[in-house]
């Protein structure tokens, strides 16, 4: 966006107007067709952008090429197919069974779309994390802004391209800025607000979204603990945890956080992590500085926030089994594994966000899961472990956005699950129907056959006192 604030704001609301202005008349001709249309438009263009996008998140923040092919292009088309396999049963009105007090009704639900929703998208996963919503918005039959990261200022502009190319501007427009921009568009009176973000910010948009009562759906972030129990496949869990977390160099909302590990099996999975690390991103300092497959840290600000925990937890006592070297200039910092951190440290304390994974060693599996409870609720538990009664003890006693058994991170690419958070964690769903309804309104329509209405009304004498009495005592039942 051009301009000053006095213009840029007068843009913004003049953009809000082309896009809102269609509302109703998009509720009866953007139906299933027209969705789907938009979404096979969407589906064409992003197959035509793979290098451009593959080049913005290289530019961004060195991510490797395949990673970009994973949780970037695949993730969205995944999205796209989904909703198209499956969007003529959502769109379809659904009939509900009369009850007792509505004997003689026919009722039926009916989604409809909220109309204009603001999606604010963060720089982790710039691509997925706005158009994956839009996917979603689109299905529901949304017109929509999006706002990416600026922090991510080459895959912004990417969507933005991808979004000019596929779809017309009274239907999706995408304004690239920072927090200046997000807070003049979160003044505007949008039907839905679709944040993924920090939790920080989480508070400030549902702020905002309440002077206009805007329904938000919050996918925020938080620490996501590893439990590697004592019956745990230990070759397994060392992969899956050094994977799941130097993704993306740890910048992954769903990444483990930390690990905590039976102490019985302490050293055999420090043995496994250490091989794993080696296995997948180099045996050395210089192979893994050297690897294709791990990516940069974002910006400086986040580069020296990492470098500050990593050595403020050695300063306090911290040891490192691997990792550790890093580079400025390029926003490097090695797959780091710190053991003997405490609750203290900023590594415990707050989201890690990084390439950098305490271990904690515990006794007991029922003093883990009371400090989870007493922390905020995570965005993801992960548990490795064989014994069916502890994956259903901690199934049962935990809370959490998701709980991984047996590996991290793809739950992301299950779109039959819901794909969210609880209290600090989030609020709502994304993914297929969770996403879909997100941006939909469930309206109820009761159509009235031959109710017995009447004898409901007053006065209240006789036989209809009498009737109301009985009603009363056959629903207290
Ligand atoms: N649950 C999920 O699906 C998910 C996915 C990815 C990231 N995350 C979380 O996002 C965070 C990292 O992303 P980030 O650093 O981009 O998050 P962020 O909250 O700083 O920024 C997200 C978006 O909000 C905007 N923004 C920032 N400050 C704002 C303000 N004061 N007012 C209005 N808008 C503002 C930014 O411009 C950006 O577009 C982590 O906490 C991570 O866990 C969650």
């Amino acid at each position: 966006m051009d301009g000053g604030p006095q213009t840029q704001e007068a843009q913004l609301r003049k953009m809000f107007r082309r896009l809102s202005m269609g509302n109703a008349e998009r509720r009866t001709h953007f139906g299933y067709s027209e969705r789907r249309a938009a979404l096979l438009a969407l589906r064409k263009t992003l197959r035509e952008f793979e290098g451009p996008i593959i080049a913005a998140l290289a530019q961004d923040f060195g991510k490797p090429e395949t990673e970009v092919r994973l949780t970037e292009i695949m993730a969205v088309q995944a999205e796209i197919s989904h909703a198209l396999r499956h969007l003529k049963r959502w769109m379809r009105p659904r009939k509900v069974a009369s009850t007792l007090v509505s004997f003689g009704t026919r009722a039926r639900i009916v989604p409809q779309p909220k109309g204009t929703a603001l999606i604010i998208s963060p720089w982790n996963y710039p691509v997925t994390l706005a158009l994956g919503p839009l996917v979603s918005a689109l299905a529901a039959g949304c017109s929509a802004v999006i706002k990416p990261s600026e922090l991510a200022p080459a895959s912004a502009a990417v969507v933005a391209q991808i979004v000019a190319e596929a779809l017309p501007e009274d239907l999706v427009s995408v304004c690239e800025g920072g927090v200046e921009v997000s807070e003049l568009l979160l003044d505007l009176p949008f039907d839905h607000i679709f944040f993924t973000g920090s939790p920080r910010v989480g508070k400030i948009v549902m702020q905002a979204a309440a002077k206009n009562l805007t329904s938000v759906t919050l996918e925020l972030g938080g620490k996501s603990p590893v439990i590697v129990g004592a019956g745990a496949d230990i070759k397994r869990a060392a992969k899956m945890t050094a994977w799941g977390k130097f993704a993306n160099a740890g910048q992954t909302c769903i990444a483990p956080d930390h690990v905590f590990v039976a102490k019985s099996v302490e050293t055999q999975f420090l043995a496994e992590l250490k091989a794993a690390i080696a296995k997948m991103y180099g045996r050395d300092e210089a192979a893994q500085a050297a690897s294709r497959d791990f990516a940069r840290i974002i910006n400086p600000s986040h580069f020296e926030r990492l470098s500050g925990l990593i050595a403020q937890a050695e300063a306090a006592g911290a040891r490192k089994l691997t990792g550790g070297a890093s580079d400025a200039q390029s926003r490097y910092i090695a797959p780091t594994v710190l053991m003997g951190t405490d609750s203290q440290m900023g590594v415990e304390r707050d989201e890690i966000f990084g390439p950098v994974l305490p271990v904690i060693p515990y006794d007991r599996l029922d003093g883990v899961l009371a400090r989870i409870e007493a922390g905020p609720r995570p965005l993801a538990l992960y548990l490795f472990e064989r014994d069916r009664a502890v994956i259903d003890q901690v199934s049962r006693s935990s809370i959490s956005g998701a709980l991984g058994v047996n590996l991290t991170l793809v739950h992301f690419l299950h779109l039959n699950l819901p794909f969210g958070g609880i209290g600090n964690s989030g609020l709502g769903a994304a993914h297929g129907i969770w996403g879909f309804n997100a941006f939909s309104y469930e309206k109820s329509v009761l159509e009235n056959r031959f109710a017995p209405i009447a004898p409901l009304m007053p006065p209240y004498r006789g036989a209809r006192k009498r009737l109301v009495r009985v009603m009363a005592r056959v629903l207290g039942r």
